[in-house]
């Protein structure tokens, strides 16, 4: 898919897959793949650079990963890209300054951690022609409020607030919504409530598509064990193989060859 409108479209028409993409190479992995739809996450901050937590990335660090994702997507999928740490939450003429930074690099869309206390912010950036996707449950960039990156909603009382939450968000304009980290049924009831198409994470099968971080989904090197995690390559050990060849080779002497030389 290729816009926002594809997008809302697959609502109840066929699963959606989501990957993150930070660099160049990824994007063009992802341009020849099947996957539906990339985020430039704000786990660049966790992934690329190692921190513990998500607040590192600034809207500078994501508009520069935008614009290397953008030109190796050359337009091929629907792109998304998250709004860092408090990005939301400085009034509206700081969003849309944010916004401006991530647009302009080539995003279609802004993801937004969390509605209550600026709703009134979502609805000036959709007003403004700015397609924005929710994302609820377990928000990176709330884990010291969370006390810890734990699953969300599990009790009767935070379900309902949830789905309150969700739809406030479809309320809002949002044209989809990430859950992340919430059981299985209540992901499948606010799925059910909304008319905007629910990707999950940690969300069970039951959303109308998926989001995985690339390095995770391909076995690459992160030390990232959540239990939503699936290895779909081994990523690690392809890698591996191909460093200890390159280091037999070039101390065997047999790298570089004639073919290889000038
Ligand atoms: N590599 C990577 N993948 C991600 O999905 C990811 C990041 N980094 N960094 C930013 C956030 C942080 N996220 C996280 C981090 C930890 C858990 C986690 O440890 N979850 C527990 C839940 C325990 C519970 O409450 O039962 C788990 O064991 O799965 C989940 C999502 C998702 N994001
Ligand atoms: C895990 C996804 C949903 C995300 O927000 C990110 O990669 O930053
Ligand atoms: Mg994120």
């Amino acid at each position: 898919m290729k816009s926002v409108l594809e997008f809302k479209a697959r609502k109840g028409k066929g699963r959606i897959s989501m990957s993150t993409a930070y660099a160049h190479w990824e994007a063009r992995l992802l341009a020849d793949s099947p996957v539906d739809c990339v985020l430039v996450g704000d786990s660049v901050a966790t992934v690329v650079d190692g921190e513990a937590t998500t607040f590192a990335a600034t809207p500078e660090i994501m508009a520069r990963h935008t614009a290397a994702v953008a030109r190796g997507l050359a337009g091929s999928k629907f792109l998304i890209t998250d709004f860092p740490f408090l990005a939301a939450r400085k009034g509206i003429a700081a969003a849309v300054e944010c916004a401006s930074l991530l647009m302009r690099a080539g995003a279609h869309a802004v993801k937004i951690e969390g509605i209550d206390g600026h709703e009134d912010v979502i609805r000036h950036l959709v007003q403004s022609g700015v397609p924005v996707i929710g994302h609820l449950g377990l928000t990176p960039q709330s884990v010291h409020a969370l006390g810890g990156y734990k699953v969300q909603g599990k009790t009767d009382a935070t379900a309902a607030d949830l789905l309150r939450q969700a739809q406030a968000v479809e309320a809002a304009g949002a044209s989809g919504l990430v859950l992340e980290c919430v059981p299985t049924d209540v992901a499948r009831e606010i799925t059910e409530a909304l008319t905007i198409p629910v990707i999950g994470i940690g969300a069970g099968p039951h959303t109308d598509g998926q989001v995985l971080v690339f390095h995770d989904m391909l076995g690459l090197n992160t030390g990232f064990n959540a239990k939503f995690v699936r290895h779909f390559a081994d990523g690690n050990k392809v890698m591996g193989h191909g460093l200890a060849s390159y280091a037999k080779a070039v101390a065997d002497g047999s790298f570089p060859s004639k073919k290889e030389s000038y």
